[in-house]
């Protein structure tokens, strides 16, 4: 305030330790530090071979991945516009994101969209957008000639079975690229809820497209309109992709040319043809789909529905149709039935708005499981008192009542049954029971089994104990009962009893082929298919219902005399004592009579004089083969001998000279074999490829 600036305190000198050292290095020019490579090479070193290894094989797999198999890239100088196809259910938001990407790109606003629109997005750029609806026609043709694909999806309905159809349209005509753009982000009020709709929307679109895939998020409206900065971004992201020639396109040449239909003065072409495609109201799939086909007089109609239905199952989807009324119509909502449960619990959350729901279905069960709780422990306690009444013993009766009635025990015990070994023993003992006429209790029947006799007596002492444990159970039962509902009355328990009964049969067969689809066909595992046969003869042998196809060798009578394949049997057909089956394989070895090309002996003589000598360069060293002192030592005899066979060594020598060109010119030529064969060993199939598609190119 006075003029005087007052001086801040400044930070306090180190004058000691490392920092105060260094800086005094640097203040006095000393040497530069040294290179921390060479002050500490120990830090440098590998220190784990398994960790440098990794390291290396990750490097060799980013740069294998750069490599792409080259194609031949047809464009042209002046290429043709990018088609950008945007795909969706309908009100998903398709024109709104095409009019918002021209705004973008060209500062004008366009009202309608009749049909494609090509706007320039940079010097040699072009980009074609093109609307789909959401006919199986439109789709189908212009799967054929997307570059792209932007693929809206309704982030608060979740998947409709319009992105499915597309996705498998796309599968034949050589998947375009595809991107995921998610509208309708602004529905949600809860962060958490939006968020984890993201992440599972996200997963879903990556397993149907590919892992990794592109999904952009327009997060609302901003007078009708996306907001401007994802829009922005979304542009860019487009007009900067690279496309990669698909092999589908480049094989199949096609033009896209569109028709604007000419409104209110209508002028007719005078071709015939099309005339008559302008005059075609039903497109053909809309005929098929109508038409239905009866294979045989008075047979039931083929629907073309029923096949659908089946196909979409197998893939592991299920449409289930959902009325919006928002937007009063009925949408079309994909249900997953594949994959795995977590995943499936995850998609239902997508869909019907997460965590809340989830809330709601834990309740559910939690209510679920205290009902049918209270049910056993209502039935319970019915029993219980009947027992202490000193009735007939009540357990006994109820299981003679229902042998007595209609043939619903089998299921009933088998609905008891907790384990798969439990299950197979009630179905046994279901059918000794149905033998014998005799009716027991189910919970028991181990023990029974053992000291079971004929005698009443006997039979009563059971009755007896089993009143016994009914008893206990019940009094057992009784306490939490009481504490769960202590004021129920008894009829309102036999309700109860009844309830549990419900759904009986449904719930038998369910876990019946629950446990027929988690055992392993043992049989198959150790004597492989030939019992597999015999199990699908039936179904095999009925064409259509009409005819039957006679299959004699698998008759039963055949497969009685076919070999059991679980049996190992030694080869005794040949007996290899008798001379004559020796005499027959002679040739076989080594020492057998062989061509002469292919004989052991004269192959041998080949190599030795093909590579019997060499010379050792390290030491100088001269080997000989045993031909070469063969011939030396033949020279050397020949030597010792008189001079009277001075003729015929000369023409030995002109031989031996014949033979060492021959020698060499052969050792030449392998030479050159082994060159060309290993020598070029930076060409790879890669660079192989490269240039043939070059070639090709040019
Ligand atoms: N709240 C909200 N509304 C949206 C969003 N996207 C689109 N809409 C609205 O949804 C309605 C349908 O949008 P369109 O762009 O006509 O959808 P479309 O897919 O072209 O519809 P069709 O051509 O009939 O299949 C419009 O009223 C849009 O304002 C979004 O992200 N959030």
């Amino acid at each position: 305030m006075d003029g005087k600036v007052k001086k801040q305190k400044q930070h306090q000198q180190k004058h000691s330790g490392p920092k105060a050292e260094k800086k005094k290095a640097k203040k006095q020019g000393g040497p530069a530090e040294e290179d921390a490579r060479k002050r500490n090479p120990k830090a440098f070193a590998v220190q784990s071979a398994a960790r440098m290894a990794k390291t290396f094989h990750r490097a060799q797999d980013i740069k294998t991945k750069k490599h792409h198999i080259p194609l031949v890239d047809r464009t042209p100088l002046k290429p043709p516009p990018v088609v950008i196809v945007v795909v969706g259910p309908p009100k998903v938001g398709k024109s709104t994101l095409i009019r918002c990407l021209i705004k973008n790109f060209t500062r004008q606003k366009l009202g309608d969209i009749c049909g494609p629109v090509t706007i320039v997005s940079g010097k040699k750029h072009r980009l074609t957008f093109v609307e789909c609806n959401n006919d199986i026609n439109t789709m189908i043709d212009l799967a054929k000639v997307a570059d792209l694909v932007l693929m809206l999806i309704d982030a608060s309905f979740g998947f409709e079975m319009e992105t499915f159809e597309f996705l498998n349209i796309c599968q034949v005509h050589g998947f375009p690229r595809i991107m995921g753009v998610l509208t309708h982000l602004d529905s949600f009020k809860n962060n958490k809820t939006l968020r984890k709709t993201k992440k599972n929307l996200k997963h879903r679109f990556w397993t149907e497209v590919y892992q990794g895939a592109k999904l952009f998020y327009l997060s609302g409206m901003v007078y009708g309109e996306y907001q401007t900065q994802e829009v922005k971004n979304l542009g860019r992201f487009i007009s900067v992709m690279k496309f990669r020639p698909l092999v589908w396109q480049t094989s199949h040449p096609y033009v896209l040319y569109v028709v604007l239909a000419l409104l209110q003065e209508e002028v007719r072409p005078t071709t015939e043809l099309v005339q008559s495609l302008i005059d075609t109201h039903a497109t053909l799939d809309a005929k098929m789909a109508a038409s239905k086909v009866s294979l045989f007089s008075d047979s039931a109609t083929l629907d073309p529905t029923d096949i659908h239905e089946q196909s979409r199952e197998q893939e592991g989807l299920r449409e289930k149709s959902v009325w919006d009324p928002e937007t009063q119509r009925e949408r079309r909502k994909v249900i997953f039935t594949e994959g795995d449960e977590e995943d499936e619990g995850d998609e239902d959350e997508d869909v019907s708005g997460s965590s809340d729901d989830e809330a709601d279905e834990s309740e559910d069960e939690e209510d679920n499981n205290e009902e049918n709780l209270s049910t056993f422990l209502k039935e319970a306690r019915l029993k219980s008192t009947k027992a202490t009444a000193g009735g007939a013993p009540p357990l006994k009766k109820q299981k003679l009542g229902e042998k007595e009635g209609e043939g619903g025990d089998v299921e009933e015990e088998l609905a008891y049954a907790d384990s798969e070994d439990e299950l197979e023993n009630s179905s046994e003992e279901s059918e000794s029971e149905g033998e014998t006429g005799r009716a027991r209790d189910s919970g028991h029947c181990s023990e029974e089994e053992e000291g079971e006799s004929d005698d009443e007596e006997e039979e009563d002492d059971e009755e007896d104990s089993d009143d016994e444990s009914v008893e206990e159970e019940g009094s057992a039962a009784d306490g939490m009962v009481n504490k769960l509902t202590a004021s129920e009355s008894e009829e309102e328990a036999e309700q109860g009893a009844l309830r549990w009964k419900e759904g009986l049969q449904q719930k038998a067969s369910e876990a019946f082929l629950r446990h027929q689809e988690a055992a392993p066909n043992l049989r198959k595992l150790v004597y492989g298919s030939v019992v597999e046969a015999d199990d699908s003869e039936d179904e095999e042998e009925e064409l259509g219902g009409l005819f039957r196809v006679s299959r004699p060798q698998k008759s039963k009578k055949f497969q009685a005399n076919a070999r059991d394949s679980s049996c190992f049997y030694p080869d005794a057909s040949h007996n290899w004592d008798l001379e004559e089956m020796l005499n027959s394989i002679r040739d076989c070895f080594v020492t057998g009579k062989w061509e002469e090309g292919q004989d052991a002996a004269t192959l041998l003589k080949e190599d030795e004089e093909l590579y019997g000598d060499f010379e050792d360069l390290e030491t100088g060293e001269v080997h000989k083969g045993q031909t070469g002192q063969q011939d030396e030592a033949e020279n050397s005899e020949s030597d010792d001998d008189n001079d009277d066979e001075g003729e015929e060594s000369l023409v030995k020598v002109d031989d031996d000279e014949v033979q060492k060109n021959k020698r060499l010119e052969k050792k030449r030529r392998l030479k050159e074999r082994f060159d060309a064969e290993y020598d070029d060993d930076d060409a790879t199939y890669f660079d192989d490829l490269k240039e043939e598609m070059q070639k090709q190119a040019e």
